[in-house]
């Protein structure tokens, strides 16, 4: 008896019709049960010799994560409303995905957040794994700006319109600036901080895009100070041109703070290209050291240990936060 069909194990050359087609049934249950042991073992093999293969696995379970957290969490962000506190549940959802994909992060820099003031955090903008250094160091209320398109991703985005996180339609530009002069407004009044990717789009290039500037009239307008935060380049271990995701370190830098005081908007062009320069500076040293880290055979976080131009840089003494380390943590 096989998976109930009452059956010979091996076929008599006398058999009548009905026992060879027994016969049949029991085969293609037996070639069945083979396909569907072969399909998880091939799919195994091609995860671990397939680098492309390995890249879009890789790539859907942070889609699945995001979609899933979203989907779960958001009932309970509903129960208090759109409001920036909601980015709290945000941050927990997605904070344990570094130790699935075993990476490490390192934090420069937080001394710089912890206060009580209100700002605007600028960053650059790789990938959206960027999603993963950003719940590192994202400081208490401080919502993020993020292209309209998200809004229309299902729970995604009603988490993330729960979690009080503003969009912008980058294809209307009045109506962006609309927005970002209301935001100016808004968060003086109710007391959060905002988080932009000036660059405005995903780059993975070796260098900065030129910067919009919304964000810095955001930050003039609202007459608060500026942050400027780095993500080390992800080159050695993600590459969506090159299909490449493997674990490996991520280092944020937190730039001391840019003032606004005083300044109006014929100044934002000025002041957008100090803090491009010096974060586009901070990145070209956070490329050298993360090229010597892949080929260290012991890497010692090399800007802690004050090696590479710039360490530490503004900080007066440098201070290297380790977060995480790596899937065992
Ligand atoms: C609860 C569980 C949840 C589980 C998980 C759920 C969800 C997770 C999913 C998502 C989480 C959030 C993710 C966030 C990341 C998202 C990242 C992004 O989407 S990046 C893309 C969107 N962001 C941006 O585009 C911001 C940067 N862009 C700008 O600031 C732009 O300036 C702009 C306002 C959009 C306008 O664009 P434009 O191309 O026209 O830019 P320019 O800078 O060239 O400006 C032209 C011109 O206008 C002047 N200007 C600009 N802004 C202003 C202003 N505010 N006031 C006055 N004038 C302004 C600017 O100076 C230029 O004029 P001039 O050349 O004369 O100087
Ligand atoms: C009912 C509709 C259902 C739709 C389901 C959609 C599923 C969406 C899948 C996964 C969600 C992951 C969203 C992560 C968002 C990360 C933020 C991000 O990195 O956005 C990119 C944006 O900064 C710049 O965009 P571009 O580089 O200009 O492009």
């Amino acid at each position: 008896m096989l998976l109930g069909i009452p059956c010979a194990i091996h076929p008599d050359p006398g058999l009548s019709s009905s026992a060879s087609s027994c016969w049949g049934n029991m085969m293609d249950v037996v070639l069945l049960h083979g396909l569907l042991l072969l399909l998880p073992l091939a799919a195994l093999l091609l995860y671990r010799y397939n680098a492309t293969f390995h890249y879009f696995c890789k790539v859907a379970f942070f889609n699945c994560w995001i979609i899933a957290m979203a989907t779960l969490l958001s009932p309970f962000a509903a129960l208090r409303g759109r409001s920036v506190e909601n980015m709290k549940l945000l941050r927990a959802a997605i904070l344990p995905l570094k130790h699935f994909y075993g990476i490490k992060m390192q934090v420069w820099g937080l001394e710089h957040l912890n206060t009580e003031e209100l700002y605007v955090i600028v960053s650059n903008h790789q990938a959206a794994l960027d999603l993963m250094g950003m719940v590192e160091i994202i400081p208490d209320r401080c919502v993020p700006i993020a292209k309209k398109e998200i809004l229309y991703m299902g729970t995604v985005g009603w988490a993330s319109w729960l979690s009080g996180i503003i969009f912008v339609d980058r294809y209307k530009r009045e109506d962006a600036i609309n927005v970002i002069s209301q935001t100016a407004r808004t968060m003086q009044r109710e007391k959060f901080r905002v988080w932009i990717f000036p660059e405005g789009t995903r780059n993975q290039d070796k260098s900065m895009l030129p910067f919009k500037r919304g964000a810095f009239h955001l930050a003039v307008q609202a007459q608060v100070p500026i942050f400027p935060v780095v993500f080390s380049p992800y080159w050695d271990f993600f590459s969506s041109k090159e299909k490449k995701f493997t674990s490996g370190t991520c280092t944020i830098q937190i730039l001391p703070k840019v003032e606004t005081q005083g300044l109006s908007s014929t100044d934002v062009p000025r002041l957008t290209d100090t803090v491009r320069q010096a974060m586009a500076d901070a990145f070209a040293e956070m490329s050298v050291s993360c090229c010597e880290d892949q080929s260290a055979e012991h890497p010692q976080h090399p800007h802690c240990a004050g090696v590479g131009a710039g360490a530490g840089r503004g900080t007066g003494s440098p201070q290297c936060e380790e977060n995480t380390t790596g899937t065992s943590n």
